[in-house]
């Protein structure tokens, strides 16, 4: 599709991207691409299947054979790994501690970022929000709008501790943040790259979050879909 419209976001763990931009694409009637997702699944694989997630050969060998599947419609939202529903499970602190060390594979993001491309190019509604760490730098450069969420690292940690309500909020924000310094290791998606806007939820909620994107996708396209 060549006139298809890309809204390009990153962050860091919490900022909102996952919530703020599904909600985006519902509203404007666009595709919801989760990339965190994808790494996720591979985490989950790799644990499922017992391999290494410091092994990051076995890992790029896992990446090549890993069957896996997602919805980019936002308001039926699945990750599959195989005939496994992999959406809640992915999202378990036991992933998340583990799933920097298969982002940082360069083979992996090779071939995720193909994927991603793919799935993009195959989406059939006239736009795709697409979020994660490197969207706005290395997966959508060319995007015409491009975000870089944030919010203050008290406030996502606040966020987050409120959605796992068994874990202790001090874990919690630990795991957030060193999740954050490992990542930046590979992605800078604490500073916008030149010609991305930068959105600061830290003292907004969430509705106002969204109205602000769907202001900026409306004035840096032109367009007024969902309207
Ligand atoms: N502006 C906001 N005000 C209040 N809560 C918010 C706001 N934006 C997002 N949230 C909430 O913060 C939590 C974290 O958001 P979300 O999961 O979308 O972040 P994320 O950036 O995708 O995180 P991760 O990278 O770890 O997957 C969710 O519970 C979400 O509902
Ligand atoms: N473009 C991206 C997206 C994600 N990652 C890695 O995946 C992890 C999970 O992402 P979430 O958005 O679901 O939190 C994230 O911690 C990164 O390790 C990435 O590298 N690039």
């Amino acid at each position: 599709m060549t006139d298809q419209i890309v809204v390009a976001i990153d962050g860091p763990a919490g900022s909102g991207k996952s919530s703020v931009s599904k909600e985006v694409a519902r509203k404007l009637g666009f595709g919801y691409l989760d990339t965190g997702a994808a790494y996720r699944a591979l985490a989950w694989y790799a644990l499922d299947e017992n391999v290494d997630t410091a092994d990051a050969e076995a890992i790029a060998d896992a990446a090549t054979v890993f069957p896996y599947a997602i919805s980019l419609d936002p308001d039926l939202y699945w990750v599959r790994v195989g005939e496994t529903d992999v959406t809640s499970a992915i999202r378990e602190p036991r992933v998340a501690a583990a799933v920097s060390a298969v982002a940082r594979v360069p083979a992996v993001r090779d071939s995720v970022n193909a994927a991603f491309r793919r799935l993009i190019g195959e989406a059939t509604a006239p736009g795709v929000v697409v979020e994660g760490r490197d969207i706005t730098t290395v997966v959508a450069p060319d995007a015409p709008v491009r975000l870089l969420l944030t919010a203050a690292p008290e406030v996502r940690a606040a966020r987050r501790s409120a959605e796992l309500t068994t874990e202790d909020a001090a874990s919690v924000a630990a795991a957030l943040h060193q999740r954050d310094a490992s990542d930046a290791r590979v992605a800078d998606f604490l500073t916008a790259a030149e010609g991305v806007t930068v959105v600061d939820s830290t003292d907004l909620d969430f509705a106002t979050t969204v109205d602000t994107v769907l202001e900026i996708v409306r004035t840096q396209t032109g367009e007024h879909h969902g309207d």
